[in-house]
């Protein structure tokens, strides 16, 4: 009988609201769906923790998560604390610590959203953003020096490592190729940056040669901005560096409707550790504690989780109950021009996945 144990780590902001209404959502499905169950353990580390123990999360957190099945992740970001110690304390910490190199992002509109593209249909949108989550821009290297005098300097060194390119590249190319359409755009931006996009380019090259049934194209990352609001219908998976594919992937989820809605899985692919799932957004100071937040994104983050862990059925069964919601305007929040709350649309989530299997299935 399959057991999971999930870590949740809230973290801070709207993290705090969303990840109970994910826990809420897998305890719901555990409860109607014979042999499926999970247990929790959540870890209350963020600016709070910082405010209290000077660090976001202990020197030796990773060993506590190390033997989760998953991780279910809310956000690192508080105001009183600089963005960078707490995304470099917590976020970062883990997924760098855990060596989860592939962050995927799928990006839909879901049913009774209504996306501001006006000639843009839910079957022209069905996107998977697959962007590098070790290295590139967000490596780490760099440094500040003579701060606060004239000659101040600041650097922060993208790396991209031939090792790192081309794992990222063939697990872009292998979920590609597990897709109906199997067709990969390879992000770029070789024409500025003449080093490391250039063999970036090269590795994709290369690694395309192993996947002769994937049709690819190369795009540069300011023209494949105008591509996804111009031509939606002509993207299916893309891969981009782990900036690029920020910024790409807030883009996308405007697109599909809302930041509200949109999920990310961290995958270490080699399953050497635990894996870490959680919406795209951050703590969204502006709505913090108002229990306003929409829970989507959340849910189909556990959607992924489930996938993850082979528990596809359940899977299933999460993401029709979502669907079923947000086909709802009456269930919708307020990023998608609702009034709903975060608890109501927890609460309709978890009725669907109480009604007898048939009927949410
Ligand atoms: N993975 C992580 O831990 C991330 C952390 N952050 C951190 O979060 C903090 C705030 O960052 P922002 O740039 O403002 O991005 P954000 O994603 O927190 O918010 C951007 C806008 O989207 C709205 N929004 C986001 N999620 C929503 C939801 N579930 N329901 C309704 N509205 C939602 C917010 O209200 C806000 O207006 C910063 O400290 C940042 O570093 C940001 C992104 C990811
Ligand atoms: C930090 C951030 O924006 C992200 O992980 O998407
Ligand atoms: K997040
Ligand atoms: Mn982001």
């Amino acid at each position: 009988m399959p057991h999971y144990k999930i870590a949740c780590i809230p973290g801070d902001g709207i993290g705090k609201e969303v990840v109970p209404a994910g826990q809420q959502a897998l305890e719901a499905l555990a409860a109607s769906q014979d042999g499926l169950s999970f247990s929790f353990q959540s870890f209350g580390w963020g600016g709070d923790w910082y405010r209290a123990h000077g660090e976001m999360m202990p020197a030796d957190g990773l060993d506590a998560l190390r033997g989760a099945d998953a991780i279910l992740f809310g956000s690192a970001g508080d105001p009183q604390i600089p963005d960078h110690v707490t995304l470099w304390g917590l976020r970062l910490k883990i997924c760098q610590g855990f060596d989860q190199y592939a962050n995927v992002r799928p990006t839909r509109i879901l049913p009774g959203i209504d996306g501001p593209l006006k000639r843009c249909t839910p079957r022209d949108l069905d996107w998977v953003i697959v962007r590098e989550n070790s290295e590139g821009e967000y490596a780490g290297v760099g440094g500040r020096a003579h701060q606060g005098h004239p000659i101040e300097v600041a650097t922060d060194v993208s790396i991209l490592t031939r090792a790192g390119v081309e794992r990222i590249m063939r697990f872009a190319f292998r979920l590609a190729q597990s897709r109906p359409r199997k067709q990969l755009t390879v992000v770029t931006k070789s024409n500025a940056q003449r080093h490391g996009m250039v063999m970036w380019d090269e590795i994709a090259l290369q690694i395309s040669r192993e996947f002769p049934d994937v049709r690819w194209d190369k795009e540069l990352v300011d023209a494949c901005t105008a591509r996804m609001v111009n031509r939606p219908a002509s993207l299916d998976t893309l891969v981009a560096t782990n900036l690029h594919a920020d910024v790409l992937s807030d883009l996308a989820a405007a697109l599909a409707g809302s930041l509200g809605i949109a999920p990310t899985g961290n995958i270490d692919p080699e399953r050497r550790y635990p894996s870490m799932f959680e919406p795209i957004h951050g703590s969204a100071f502006d709505i913090m504690g108002k229990g306003l937040a929409n829970p989507v994104g959340t849910f189909w983050s556990c959607v992924m989780l489930l996938e993850h862990l082979g528990e596809t059925a359940a899977a299933q069964r999460l993401m029709r109950a979502v669907e079923a919601v947000t086909a709802d305007p009456r269930l919708h929040t307020g990023d998608l021009g609702g009034q709903a709350t975060t608890a109501q649309v927890t609460e309709a989530v978890c009725r669907r996945l109480r009604e007898p299997a048939t009927a949410a299935a």
